[in-house]
């Protein structure tokens, strides 16, 4: 059945009505027969009727007048007429002359005469054929009475005439069975054409779908395996983009990411038409999508996320929050115009939105750990490892601008005795206060790190070794004004030894100017620690008493 075409299919309609036709042909024609033998039957008996009134009107009629009435009813009907008498003799026949009638065999054994004879009514009727005419005929005949007497009035009528008939209506069934079979077979064919292109163009859709399908698919892959490769948010941001207006090019959109607070989220990437959207902020409870926990779309009316009210141009929007591991880390966008472009892309999108939702996932644990490798976890503050980074990217920066940096060594004076004296727990939360302290002071581009113990390193680029020692001063002060509240305590203040040099002036390697830094701050304790020491001032002096290496301390 499957193997059949639908073009073979349509053949079977035809060959029914084919059959149906011969069919229904035969039937008729046994209808027909039927039909025309009663009607031609039922002529005859009307005829019979009517010339046995026209014969029976006079009261004597001489034979010679009823073969002339007979005639004339010939005339008027063009049937045989024959009048017999009683006995059978014949008396008169519209088709035979009067003379020739004599030489008529007696007619009494005749089936129409016999049945006459024995009938209620007085009428009978035969089909047989004719001796004296020499074909088929059919006879009725009506026993009548003329003047008191009985005769027999017979009409006879040519088979052939019936047949005539009958093959006027075989003509009419045939000629309109014929045409009805041409307008189906016509229809027939129009609907196989109608249905044809219907399928044809289901087919061409259908595989543009499944060409459109694959396309997204395949794309799907590569995005995801580039944006799984990505080493920063920049450049997963830049990739999310292109990938977007490829994949999607009727629709425009954004990806908006919390902030480190979660009060707000920030739109970092956008593509298409919405780049008036970046760099826009707004609140989780401005998206539906984010409130809801799921997607959100909005079509022509119904409700719209109040963050995209500057996209409202776009009649369809599309946000989708992006969770991995438990966590939301922000929501994408889409925008539309075009009626049910987001409804039939909603399975590439979704997909789309897993796969970034896993890449920003991993990226923002890759910058956690990162954090965690290069900052100190009491303070908050980088760590020794990533001082070593920075002051290569500075000395770098510095040559290229021709500018100097300063590196000042913080210590914290008499801290064994301070953690001694107050506890370990007091130690780390002044600790706490003097990274603040330090922060607090110095520029946004400055760089502090805890260099190791309550020892503290902080970078200073573009700063004059002026500027470096008065904002080491500034330091000092900072922490002697602030209190010291810790728990129910109120802990005394400590001071600060700091050594400051200078990149290039005094070295122009990183490892050597910790050392000189080290040196100097190391001069400031010997010379009774809270001060601040540049080692342009004492380098001749530590050269003099050969103390480049660490100065022993008093204390
Ligand atoms: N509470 C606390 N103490 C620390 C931490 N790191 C280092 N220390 C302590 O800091 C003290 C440093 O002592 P020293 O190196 O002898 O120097 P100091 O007592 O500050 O003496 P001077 O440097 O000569 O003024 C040690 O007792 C360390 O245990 C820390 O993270 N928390």
């Amino acid at each position: 059945m499957n193997r059949l075409s639908i073009k073979q299919l349509t053949i079977i309609p035809v060959i029914v009505v084919l059959v149906l036709l011969v069919f229904i042909n035969y039937l008729m024609n046994k209808q027909l027969e039927d039909f025309a033998k009663s009607a031609h039957q039922h002529h005859l008996q009307t005829l019979l009727e009517n010339a046995s009134l026209f014969l029976s009107s006079d009261k004597y009629i001489p034979i010679q007048s009823i073969a002339n009435k007979i005639n004339h009813l010939h005339q008027i009907t063009e049937q045989r007429y024959t009048l017999v008498d009683f006995s059978g003799k014949v008396l008169a026949d519209s088709s035979v002359s009067q003379q020739d009638v004599a030489t008529l065999e007696n007619h009494s054994s005749r089936p129409e005469i016999k049945q006459a004879l024995a009938s209620q009514d007085g009428v009978g009727v035969a089909w047989r054929y004719s001796n004296t005419l020499k074909t088929n005929l059919l006879y009725s005949a009506k026993l009548i009475t003329i003047d008191s007497q009985k005769y027999y009035l017979r009409i006879a009528m040519p088979q052939e005439m019936m047949f005539n008939s009958i093959k006027v209506y075989q003509t009419l069934f045939f000629v309109s069975a014929v045409v009805s079979v041409i307008i189906v077979l016509l229809v027939s064919w129009l609907i196989v054409q109608h249905i044809n292109r219907r399928i044809k163009n289901d087919h061409y859709i259908l595989e543009q779908r499944i060409k459109e399908r694959t396309h997204e698919i395949s794309s799907l892959n590569e995005i995801s395996a580039l944006l799984s490769s990505c080493n920063s948010f920049d450049e997963l941001y830049s990739v999310l983009s292109q990938s977007c207006q490829n994949l999607f090019p009727e629709a425009s959109g954004a990806l908006a990411i919390y902030n480190s607070s979660r009060e707000k989220l920030k739109t970092e990437a956008t593509w298409g038409d919405s780049d008036n959207l970046h760099n826009f902020m707004f609140e989780p409870d401005e998206c539906w999508g984010l409130k809801r926990g799921t997607s959100h779309i909005k079509h022509h009316n119904s409700i719209a996320c109040s963050h995209n009210s500057s996209q409202a141009q776009f009649t369809n929007q599309l946000c989708i929050p992006l969770t991995a591991r438990g966590e939301t880390l922000g929501v994408l966008q889409f925008y539309s115009n075009q009626e049910n472009y987001l409804d039939y892309h909603q399975v590439a999108v979704s997909t789309l939105s897993e796969n970034l939702s896993l890449a920003l996932a991993g990226l923002f644990l890759r910058e956690e750990l990162r954090n965690q490798a290069l900052h100190d976890p009491l303070t908050g503050l980088f760590n020794r490892r990533y001082l070593e980074e920075a002051m290569l990217t500075e000395i770098k920066r510095s040559n290229r601008h021709g500018s100097p940096v300063a590196l000042m060594m913080i210590d914290a004076d008499h801290f064994k005795r301070y953690n001694d004296v107050h506890g370990h727990d007091a130690g780390d939360f002044v600790l706490q206060v003097l990274a603040r302290c330090l922060n607090e002071t110095v520029r946004s581009e400055d760089i502090i790190c805890r260099y190791g113990g309550e020892e503290f390193v902080v970078l200073l680029p573009q700063a004059t070794d002026i500027e470096a020692k008065e904002i080491a001063e500034r330091m000092q002060q900072a922490i002697a004004n602030s209190t010291l509240q810790f728990k129910d305590k109120l802990l005394p203040s400590f001071t600060l030894s700091i050594g400051v040099v200078m990149y290039p002036h005094d070295s122009e390697d990183a490892k050597k100017l910790i050392e000189l830094a080290d040196s100097a701050m190391y001069f400031a304790k010997n010379n009774g620690r809270n001060q601040v020491v540049c080692y342009a001032d004492i380098r001749d002096k530590i050269q003099q008493q050969s103390l480049t290496e660490h100065i022993p301390v008093n204390g």
